[in-house]
């Protein structure tokens, strides 16, 4: 495999008489090195930088080196085969498929080990594969290379039940988990409503409807096993470390979780388990209007009720719900609620939070009390996204991700529809609004490229709005390819430059998930 490196070692000084040089260079790192400039201009930077360019990322795999990985993993652990890579080439989002040049199955950390080193030394991309079901095109083989699908390394390495605790592997999903954990009477909480691989949940820091109660990735990842760039096997906070606290220096554990697979490969996680709650309780309640709906979780919110779920569906929204999980539900702004804790605590929390709701003229309480009826609820809810992709056949789902201190949500969520409006745009909202964070869904047709840009255009609009009230563009599916042009918005150039630092110390060659998170 052909290095082609345009390694630009350049000290700042040099570069200012330089500055011709940059014309190569893609457009962030020109920024960057301007702004690197700038700073060093005015004295506020000693820092040696060392930039590659993106040409530096090899653009074929050779026969020679699909028989190198065919030697690590076996024969049967690799494919070229055109399905195989297809299936590999997209998430569930509406990002067009972009091919790996193959794919493999890593079966073992060492495997994982080697493969990395393999691609570094050869400057060839490596996109890791959890379970594929991301929404911002984060697997998308953007510069072709290696996709390593870890999901075949399916074992529960232990369950410390005494300590509420468990490791398990890359490919283990969050459902498998907890049919395997039932008997202990312990589940891990966090759901992004996909069956989605742990690591993979780590990588993206991902969260959903339990959040509110339990936390999400960020807060319940103990310690994780990761292979770098080069082939390296660490532990961020140590091997079989899995203390509840630490603060022996630096928390790589968290500059790991949602690092979607820019860092290194998650092969293993550690993770906090919750006991199964005594007393569960579901219930549904309609509002004449999107702003009572959203006052009724702020005031939830702030009265310190310790909710497990409360979940917005605006009119749109349930009419699809209706339609796809043949349920029959008023067509008005309602909230999903689920509460958690003993008998009595669980009658507590329902009283105040049904007293909020009435002073808001919610209506029509609907009460799921046995297990069927609450499965059947939420299963439903995880499945918005394909009961919203129902409704325009040959669609693909698009959606906003916006997250804001729970405060400003109900003008924020106002403001949104409003502009929907505006813009006569049809787009069914949902959210995890006791996080202050929610979704609008646009199907998205790629026949129509038009709608494609206005829906662009609003979901951007839509980030300025949520960072100006102090929130953030994405609360859960992460940066990935669709908003990586807002991060800088988002950090500040300070914030983008610094994680850049990050990158090129985990990553000098740029193999790992090339073109994700940093802005092109
Ligand atoms: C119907 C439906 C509903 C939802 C969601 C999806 C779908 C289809 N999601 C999004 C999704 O489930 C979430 O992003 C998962 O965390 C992705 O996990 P996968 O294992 O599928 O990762 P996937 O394979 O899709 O990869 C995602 C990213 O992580 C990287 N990655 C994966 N595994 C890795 C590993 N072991 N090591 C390093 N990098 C790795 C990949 O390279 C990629 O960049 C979601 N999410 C959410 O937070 N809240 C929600 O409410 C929902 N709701
Ligand atoms: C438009 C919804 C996107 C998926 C999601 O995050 C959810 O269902 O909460
Ligand atoms: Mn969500």
């Amino acid at each position: 495999m052909r290095d082609m490196s345009m390694t630009l070692d350049l000290t700042l000084t040099s570069l200012l008489s330089n500055c011709d040089r940059l014309q190569g260079v893609n457009m962030f790192s020109q920024k960057f090195i301007r702004h690197a400039l700038l700073l060093s201009s005015r004295g506020k930077s000693g820092i040696r930088c060392r930039f590659r360019s993106t040409q530096a990322i090899a653009e074929k795999v050779t026969d020679g080196f699909v028989e190198d990985l065919r030697s690590i993993v076996g024969k049967a652990n690799v494919s070229t085969a055109e399905a195989v890579r297809d299936q590999h080439g997209h998430d569930e989002s509406y990002h067009e498929t972009t091919l790996p040049d193959a794919v493999v199955f890593a079966q073992s950390v060492e495997h994982v080990s080697k493969v990395a080193k393999l691609c570094n030394d050869n400057v060839v991309p490596l996109i890791p594969f959890g379970s594929g079901t991301g929404l911002e095109g984060g697997i998308n083989a953007l510069k072709g290379g290696v996709c390593l699908d870890i999901s075949q390394m399916k074992n529960v390495i232990e369950v410390n039940a005494e300590d509420f605790d468990c490791t398990v592997e890359s490919g283990v999903t969050r459902g498998e988990l907890n049919s395997y954990i039932r008997d202990t009477g312990l589940n891990f909480p966090v759901d992004p409503g996909a069956d989605a691989s742990v690591c993979g949940m780590c990588a993206t820091s991902a969260s959903g409807t339990n959040a509110v109660r339990y936390g999400t990735m960020r807060e319940n990842v103990l310690n994780m096993e990761v292979v770098l760039a080069d082939g390296t096997v660490l532990w961020t906070a140590g091997k079989n470390k899995r203390s509840r606290k630490t603060s022996a220096g630096y928390n790589l554990t968290n500059l790991f979780v949602g690092s979607e697979g820019t860092l290194g490969i998650i092969t293993k996680a550690t993770i906090r388990l919750y006991g199964i709650p005594e007393a569960t309780l579901s219930a549904v309640v309609h509002f004449p209007s999107i702003q009572e709906a959203v006052d009724t979780t702020v005031q939830v919110m702030q009265c310190g009720v310790p909710i497990a779920r409360i979940e917005f569906l605006d009119e749109a929204a349930i009419d699809a719900f209706n339609k796809y999980s043949k349920f029959d539900m008023k067509v008005a702004p309602s909230l999903f609620l689920e509460f958690h804790g003993s008998p009595s605590s669980v009658e507590e929390q329902k009283e105040v939070v049904e007293e909020i709701a009435k002073m808001n003229n919610g209506s029509n309480f609907k009460w799921a009390t046995n297990a069927d009826e609450r499965n059947r609820l939420w299963k439903a809810r995880h499945e918005i996204v394909y009961a919203c992709t129902a409704l325009v056949p040959g669609s693909k789902p698009y959606s906003t991700d916006v997250c804001v201190p729970i405060s400003n949500l109900p003008a924020v969520i106002v403001q949104t529809k409003e502009m929907l409006k505006k813009e006569n745009l049809v787009g069914p909202i949902v959210g995890h609004v006791g996080d202050g964070n929610f979704h609008i869904f646009f199907p998205v047709d790629h026949d129509h490229p038009e709608a494609l840009t206005k829906i662009k255009a609003m979901s951007e609009k839509m980030s300025l709005l949520a960072m100006e009230m102090h929130g953030t563009c994405t609360g859960e599916h992460g940066i990935g390819m669709g908003k990586r042009e807002l991060l800088e918005k988002e950090v500040g150039i300070e914030g983008l430059r610094a994680m850049q630092i990050v990158k090129n110390a985990f990553d000098p060659n740029q193999i790992l998930n090339p073109g994700k998170i940093f802005p092109v």
